[in-house]
């Protein structure tokens, strides 16, 4: 039988030069800087810069750029009309699908065919600015209450979270935090949201049809929605002293342990230990340790007994709960943060364009056969 990679294991699809995702040696950069150094020396706002422009920006430059994330925020009144009007007990990752590609059609420079890349770095930067309003818009609505005013005087991760808690500007701590978070959950190579994005813009379809394809494929419980289930495991255990009783449950019924395992991560994830450190400290101050001690037993004997180990999901999960976010909010944020890998992504596709379009190794009957008419089948 004709040898195939299923699920394009180890296939490579394009060239990129934004993230560098080394599998072996566990290591992750942007544009040649290691994300150790970014977590520590940038903002989100500058991580973003860096993948649309493919360069740090200077001081000057760093300010245009988040005058214009920050002026670029408010959602069309369809938008806003559709997000009050949606089931309140709808998924947020179908609103974000749904809102994206709402945001579409009231953007008259989004269009087919050849493109434009000033035009398209525009909405790139528009799309950033608007998932994570579509998301608090929602959260608040859905509860029957307003979305606070925007406001143009706080960074991407305090605006999010001033907007879901209700106009309260956080803490330094929980935007560094968030601010971290967005920054390690921004580009990672050829993962299966952002080759969706670039499948779908390779036909030279728009931006918003790139991102609405992304968002939907990042919604799987395989992919972003992982970390959603690592708070429901969590929730579902309870107590340490159960972990090793449902870890060995799950491996006998051969079922995943969410969170656990990568397609590229041959060992740790190193976006892990940011996410765990984080973990860690926010549980004990939240004198909530039980989920830090819950999830290292879970990744000690996962490592033990199936030589697999965190990935990004893990960890944030921990992270996100304890800044006393809902859990069905965990994978929009993860879409707010690698909307700026897609863009990136989708820029870096129409710079150097071609086609999608593997094969599939055929299974069928090799025999054609007549139709027989419908009464005789
Ligand atoms: C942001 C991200 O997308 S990170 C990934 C988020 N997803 C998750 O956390 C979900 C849980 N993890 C998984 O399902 C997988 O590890 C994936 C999807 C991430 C990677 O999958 P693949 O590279 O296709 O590996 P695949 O699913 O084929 O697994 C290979 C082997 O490891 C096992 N395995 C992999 N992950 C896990 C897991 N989390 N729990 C238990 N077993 C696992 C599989 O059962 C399989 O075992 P077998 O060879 O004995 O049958
Ligand atoms: O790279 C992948 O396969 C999954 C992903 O998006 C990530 O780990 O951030």
């Amino acid at each position: 039988m004709t040898e195939y990679a299923k699920g394009l294991e180890g296939v490579i699809a394009n060239e990129s030069a934004l993230s560098n995702v080394e599998g072996k040696a566990g290591r992750l950069s942007y544009l040649g800087y290691h994300i150790d150094d970014l977590v520590e020396n940038c903002s989100y706002e500058e991580v973003v810069y860096l993948l649309h422009y493919n360069r740090l920006p200077k001081q000057d430059e760093l300010e245009a750029f988040e005058k214009a994330f920050r002026t670029d925020r408010e959602l069309p009144a369809g938008v806003i009309d559709f997000l009050k009007n949606a089931p309140k007990d709808a998924n947020p990752m179908d609103i974000v699908r749904t809102g994206v590609s709402m945001l579409g059609l009231y953007d008259k420079r989004a269009t087919i065919g050849e493109p434009d890349l000033e035009k398209d770095a525009a909405i790139a930067l528009s799309i950033c600015a608007k998932i994570p309003v579509l998301v608090a818009a929602f959260h608040r609505f859905r509860q029957g209450l307003e979305l606070p005013p925007i406001r143009e005087d706080l960074c991407e991760a305090a605006h999010f979270l001033y907007l879901i808690n209700g106009g309260e500007v956080p803490t330094d701590r929980a935007i560094r935090t968030l601010d971290v978070a967005l920054t390690l959950h921004a580009d990672h190579g050829m993962n299966a949201s952002t080759f969706s994005a670039r499948v779908t813009v390779a036909t030279l379809s728009d931006m918003y049809s790139a991102i609405t394809s992304a968002v939907g494929t990042l919604k799987g419980p395989l992919h972003g929605g992982a970390n959603e289930g690592v708070i429901h495991m969590l929730e579902e255990i309870g107590d340490p002293a159960k972990v090793d009783e449902y870890v060995e449950g799950k491996l006998t019924r051969k079922e995943k342990i969410m969170g656990i395992g990568h397609r590229v991560y041959k060992v740790l994830d190193p976006r892990a230990p940011h996410l765990r450190k984080l973990a860690v400290q926010l549980t004990e101050e939240l004198g909530e340790p039980k989920w830090i001690q819950m999830s290292e037993r879970i990744a000690e004997i996962m490592r033990e007994r199936k030589g697999l180990n965190a990935n990004v999901d893990f960890y944030s999960a921990t992270v996100y709960y304890s800044l006393g976010i809902p859990t069905d909010l965990f994978t929009p944020i993860f879409a707010i943060a690698r909307a700026s890998g897609w863009t990136a992504q989708v820029l870096e596709q129409l710079r150097d364009n071609r086609l999608y379009r593997p094969m599939t190794l055929y299974v069928g009957p090799s025999e054609l056969m007549p139709v027989p008419p419908i009464e005789n089948r």
